[in-house]
């Protein structure tokens, strides 16, 4: 069942869920500006929120606009603060090389994701635990499929096999 938190909201237009259980609510423009190629605005949303202390609120693209129009939020994912007050923005980038893009007043531009989470309570220590991990990083266990005992259908061990 999906979880929910209450959270306080001074709004133009209040985010939607465009689907029950979906994670992100729409956030609307409430200006129209046009994004040339390469361009990045920030716009806002007309809306305000007030979380619980031990949740944060992330701004994401949306899909949609990323796939068909090069459009993305350049600092994704943005982090409001349970403490901000302040008018949620969105930092919009046109990655498009050719096409423009125009945002209409009232547009949805991105979604807000609504998360609980903690602060590390630091602890200094002299050496880390060891891990399975380590170190390993940065694209420490490569990047091509893993071998695996049985070759997959079609695979040049497996036709060897037919042929002989
Ligand atoms: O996409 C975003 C990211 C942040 N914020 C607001 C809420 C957040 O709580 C505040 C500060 O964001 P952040 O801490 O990421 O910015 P900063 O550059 O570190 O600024 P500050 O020094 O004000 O913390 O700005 C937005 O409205 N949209």
């Amino acid at each position: 069942m999906t979880q929910t938190v209450d959270v306080l909201i001074s709004a133009s237009s209040i985010p939607a869920y465009a689907h029950p259980g979906d994670a992100g609510a729409d956030l609307r423009s409430t200006i129209s500006l046009v994004l040339e190629p390469g361009e990045r605005a920030l716009v806002p949303t007309g809306v305000s929120f007030a979380m619980p202390d031990g949740y944060v609120a992330f701004v994401v693209p949306r899909s949609g606009l990323a796939t068909k129009h090069g459009i993305t939020v350049v600092n994704a994912p943005g982090t409001v603060d349970a403490g901000y007050r302040g008018e949620v923005k969105v930092t919009l980038l046109n990655t498009d090389k050719r096409e423009a893009y125009s945002v209409n007043a009232g547009d949805r531009i991105a979604q807000v994701i609504f998360m609980q989470v903690a602060q590390a309570n630091f602890i200094e220590v002299a050496e880390l635990p060891g891990s399975d991990r380590g170190a390993g990083g940065f694209g420490s266990t490569g990047y091509s499929a893993p071998a695996t005992e049985t070759p997959a259908a079609g695979s040049d061990e497996e036709l060897k096999g037919q042929k002989s």
